[in-house]
């Protein structure tokens, strides 16, 4: 074979536009396009390359670097893995600030390609604009700030070295136990410099991503585990939608009477209506499922890292009782709580471990079906809370006074509660849609009350729990998405601090929705400084004059372009949602929701936190001793 004269990034266009992956049977292209921001370090080498040919590429201008790459991650989250957007953004400032977002990635196991140019390779015009110059070494440039956060990370100072560095930044994101970001930073000057590639390079490129098959004795042990257990609990984790193992699951659940329990990512992996899922686990999970897992003897975990809210910091299970069991495709993973460990495939090993539990029936009997009732009554209950002016007790006890809730309810006007908006809105939107959540007090009532019947329609960045994720993540999952309606659930936090990429859904004519809960304030942080003795402090949005901020956030996006609404009431939200389902152009639903008013926590709910061990305030040593009593009961590791 010959050679090919190119430019770096005319070859790697080239090279990203040749990467396929072999899954199941089926074989398609696993990069389907690119996020840019162009400045002086990429528009004259990968913009040129784009522009001069960018092959099957979508090439999708973003508004702000950490935006599109949330928007790149969500897109990977909702195709379960399978496919990605690669990202292009200058040096300096431009990669600086694809830090949090390639660490979103990480947290979350997302394969995700980030291509930020670097500074110059011959050195000839340092310091360049944008580069830091350390003193004590000139190898070190902004990039480097990336290493701890990506899972493959490499400078490009000459061409030849791109073809090493870029197929074993494919092996890394195509890996199902190692997926995550792959950094690749490209000198600026290296990227326009030309060189003869071997043709070999360009040829079409499958990665395989086989199912890993668990041994026999991983079986037979699994099996033995299950068999004697009494009352086994199946943790749900996100592993068991991207091996896409649901039929495997209920067919395993029903057939042996094992309960579900899901965690933030797991959560629609199965839909809410399976008569034996009892919902989120954890600090943020339901009566039902905590209650399950205190009675676990054996805790089946499938595909999950077991985060803090999903143990509820290692306090959820009975630890005096209950054993593991732990089926995942990371050994790191399966190590964990001392689990017997299957290292392989979720829907493989449930397919295979079935029949070698014939005849074996566990003691839940009709008690699955009664807790998921008694939670239903409990969600029953807060669809009808309703504000009162004179004698309000809302579902986060006292914190404020009447007085404070009224003069919220005077400033916003309104008086829906949270919970009450949060279950209208889930009534009211189809089926089929899928609703995204990332930061804030919406993932735990999202994780508690939102009922998902179609499979993968719940979309939370709970790994990293990202502020900023819900709009620009919303985008992506409409970019995987193109004929569902997706929302994004997001309070006004997350909003101010990150919405650009509403503009480019409405740049590029890729409706999103926006449902923006306003409750003036950091409303969850709020609730955790009040909830362990401390004041109201910094956390609410209160002007120099200490009054309450009342932003009007439809305009902001009205300015975008965006077709807006206002819903203070559930009749208004209903209305809303209606009409929104029949625009063409993305939407903002701006609701003012009273404080106080998300769901609390249930039995099995707590979360250790760093209380302060010395105070002058007694309700903070009360936090404080309350932890170390809690810890008590807690695993150590
Ligand atoms: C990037 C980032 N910064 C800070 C945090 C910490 N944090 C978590 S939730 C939150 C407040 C969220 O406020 P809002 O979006 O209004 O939601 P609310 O709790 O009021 O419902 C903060 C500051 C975070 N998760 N992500
Ligand atoms: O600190 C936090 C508290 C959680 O309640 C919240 O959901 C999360 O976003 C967070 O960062
Ligand atoms: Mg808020």
């Amino acid at each position: 074979m010959g050679t090919i004269r190119l430019t770096t990034a005319q070859a790697m266009i080239k090279f990203l536009n040749q990467q396929y992956v072999h899954i199941d049977g089926e074989e398609f292209p696993f990069v389907e396009g690119i996020f840019n921001i162009f400045g002086h370090g990429n528009v004259l080498g990968i913009g040129q390359a784009l522009e001069q040919d960018s092959g099957h590429l979508k090439v999708i201008q973003g508004k702000n670097e950490q935006g599109m790459a949330h928007a790149a991650i969500a897109y990977s989250k909702q195709k379960l893995r399978k496919k990605i957007y690669a990202l292009t953004t200058s040096s300096g400032p431009g990669s600086a600030n694809l830090t949090t977002a390639a660490a979103t990635a990480l947290a979350n196991n997302i394969p995700l390609l980030l291509l930020p140019a670097d500074t110059y390779a011959t050195r000839q015009p340092d310091p360049v604009l944008q580069q830091v110059e350390q003193e004590h070494s000139m190898a070190i440039t902004t990039n480097d700030a990336l290493k701890p956060v990506s899972r493959y990370w490499d400078r490009v100072q000459r061409p030849e070295q791109l073809m090493t560095s870029l197929i074993r930044a494919f092996e890394v994101m195509t890996d199902p136990a190692k997926a995550g970001p792959a950094t690749v930073c490209i000198s600026q000057d290296v990227e326009g410099e030309a060189f003869d590639f071997e043709e070999e390079f360009f040829q079409k490129r499958v990665h395989y991503i086989d199912r890993k098959i668990p041994s026999e004795r991983e079986l037979n042990g699994a099996a033995e585990k299950i068999k004697k257990s009494k009352k086994p609990l199946i943790v749900v984790g996100g592993g068991v939608k991207y091996s896409e193992a649901r039929e495997a699951l209920m067919n395993f659940s029903l057939q042996y009477n094992i309960p579900l329990a899901e965690t933030q990512a797991g959560k629609s992996a199965v839909e809410h209506s399976f008569i034996n899922n009892l919902g989120g686990l954890g600090i943020t999970g339901t009566q039902a499922a905590n209650k399950a897992a205190q009675e676990a003897d054996l805790v089946i975990g499938i595909g999950t890292r077991y985060t803090d809210f999903a143990t509820s910091s290692k306090t959820v299970f009975n630890f005096e009782k209950a054993e593991f069991l732990n089926l995942n495709v990371s050994r790191m993973q399966a190590y964990k709580l001392d689990a017997f460990q299957v290292v392989a495939d979720a829907r493989t090993t449930l397919e295979k471990l079935t029949p070698k539990l014939e005849g074996y029936q566990s003691e839940h009997g009709s008690s699955i079906v009664e807790k998921k009732e008694e939670w239903k009554k409990e969600r029953d209950r807060l669809r009808s809370v309703a504000f009162d002016r004179n004698d309000f007790d809302p579902e986060i006890k006292n914190h404020f006074s009447q007085e404070t809730m009224n003069e919220y309810a005077d400033t916003l006007e309104t008086e829906f509660p949270q919970t009450n908006a949060l279950l209208t809105a889930n009534e009211a939107v189809d089926e089929d849609a899928v609703v995204v959540c990332a930061a804030g007090s919406l993932p735990g009532d999202l994780q508690r009350l939102w009922e998902t019947n179609t499979p993968n329609t719940y979309h939370l960045e709970y790994g990293y729990s990202c502020m900023g994720y819900e709009i620009s993540g919303t985008l992506g999952v409409k970019l995987a998405e193109p004929d569902k309606e997706v929302y994004a659930a997001v309070g006004d936090g997350s909003f101010l601090m990150l919405h650009s990429e509403l503009v480019t859904a409405l740049q590029y004519k890729e409706k999103i929705n926006i449902l923006l809960f306003d409750n003036s304030g950091y409303g969850c942080i709020n609730n955790l400084q009040m909830d362990h003795g401390s004041g109201s402090y910094e956390c609410e949005f209160r002007t120099a004059e200490n009054k309450v901020l009342n932003i009007d956030y439809a305009r902001v996006a009205e300015g975008y372009g965006a077709k807006v609404y206002r819903a203070n009431t559930e009749e208004e939200l209903k209305a809303a949602i209606a009409d929104a389902k029949k625009q063409d152009c993305s939407t903002l639903i701006e609701m003012k929701v009273l404080p106080k008013t998300m769901t609390d926590g249930y039995e099995g709910s707590w979360w250790n936190l760093g209380v302060a061990e010395v105070a002058e305030n007694e309700s903070i040593r009360d936090a404080f001793a309350f932890k170390e009593k809690m810890l008590e009961t807690a695993k150590k590791y």
